[in-house]
């Protein structure tokens, strides 16, 4: 594991009774950038999320935090943790500013919470009581309390869940002056426009085990070098993938005889549609394969 590892996951491995959670996951987050875990529902994101904040434990697998075995992290490594947990209700009669306020007497060196409630974009809210926000402004709350002892590492579940356009998009612009102070973020979502978005990797999570791991322009440019080509031959839908259309298509024109193919299309798959296929959903652009 190299100095600039601020996560280390090998053979990672969580059952619940027969229930296999997490099933040899293997990831690494390096310093300063934003690392996306995306997959579906129950693919063992938050699990795995849970391991390495230190509130679950595993079954076997090394995991490294900051330097340390998540599981006998002490209070200084917590403190060096920035730790969203999906909204809890209590201290809702305070206020914004007045919660705010209070977090940051938990840390040795807090941000300033009024900056911090400005920099989330809550100046207007800062009188208001916390149970009076809406879902996405509360969000933004939860993740003030996620920064204001200035994390080296910040973890984010599913962050943006629930918010509207507008909202998802200062969120991210959030989160990228973060990376761009120095933070290393770990998220995870089901959203691939979000990996896209703001990752600098991504791993793509499925069955509790990594099946893709890459930049998001990789992961697309992967999918881009397979075309699906598709046309009409005998009366029958056929189609296949390929790397070389070009030629496909110059054999097509060969057996079919001259003038227009039938039914031609050539499609490049996008990135939503190697995310689905990795995922084991295809889009209607993964027709069942015929050979050509
Ligand atoms: N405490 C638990 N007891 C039993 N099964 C659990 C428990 N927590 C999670 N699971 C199961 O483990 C699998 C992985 O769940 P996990 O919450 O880690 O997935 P996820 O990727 O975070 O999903 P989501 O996007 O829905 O939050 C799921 O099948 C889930 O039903």
């Amino acid at each position: 594991m190299s100095p600039t590892t601020a996560v280390h996951v090998r053979d990672l491995h969580k059952r619940y009774g027969p229930k296999r959670a997490v099933d040899g996951l293997e990831l690494s987050v390096e310093h300063g950038e934003i690392f996306s875990v995306l997959g579906p529902n129950g693919a063992g994101k938050t699990t795995t999320v849970e391991i390495l904040e230190g509130y679950r434990h595993r079954d076997r697998g090394e995991v490294s935090v900051l330097g340390t075995d998540p599981q006998r992290g002490d209070r200084r490594w917590r403190s060096r943790l920035g730790i969203v947990l999906q909204s809890a209700d209590d201290q809702a009669e305070l206020t914004v500013a007045e919660l705010v306020r209070h977090f940051a007497t938990f840390y040795p060196e807090p941000r300033d919470p009024e900056e911090l409630v400005a920099a989330v974009g809550l100046t207007e809210k800062a009188g208001t009581r916390v149970r009076q926000l809406s879902g996405g402004q509360r969000r933004r709350l939860d993740v003030a309390l996620g920064i204001v002892g200035r994390p080296e590492l910040l973890f984010l579940d599913e962050p943006t869940t629930g918010f509207d356009p507008e909202a998802r998009r200062s969120f991210w612009d959030l989160l990228r002056s973060l990376r761009d102070e120095g933070t290393t973020i770990l998220l995870t979502t089901h959203y691939l426009d979000e990996a896209e978005q703001l990752a600098d990797r991504c791993a793509v999570v499925r069955d509790g085990r990594v099946v893709a791991l890459d930049t998001p322009a990789a992961l697309g440019g992967r999918a881009a070098r397979q075309v699906m080509v598709r046309w009409v031959e005998d009366g029958a839908a056929r189609s296949t993938t390929t790397a070389e259309p070009t030629a496909l298509v110059t054999a097509l024109t060969a057996r079919l005889g001259p003038g227009e193919i039938p039914g031609l299309e050539v499609l490049r798959p996008t990135l939503e549609d190697v995310y689905l296929s990795l995922i084991g959903k295809a889009s209607d652009h993964h027709l069942e394969e015929v050979p050509a």
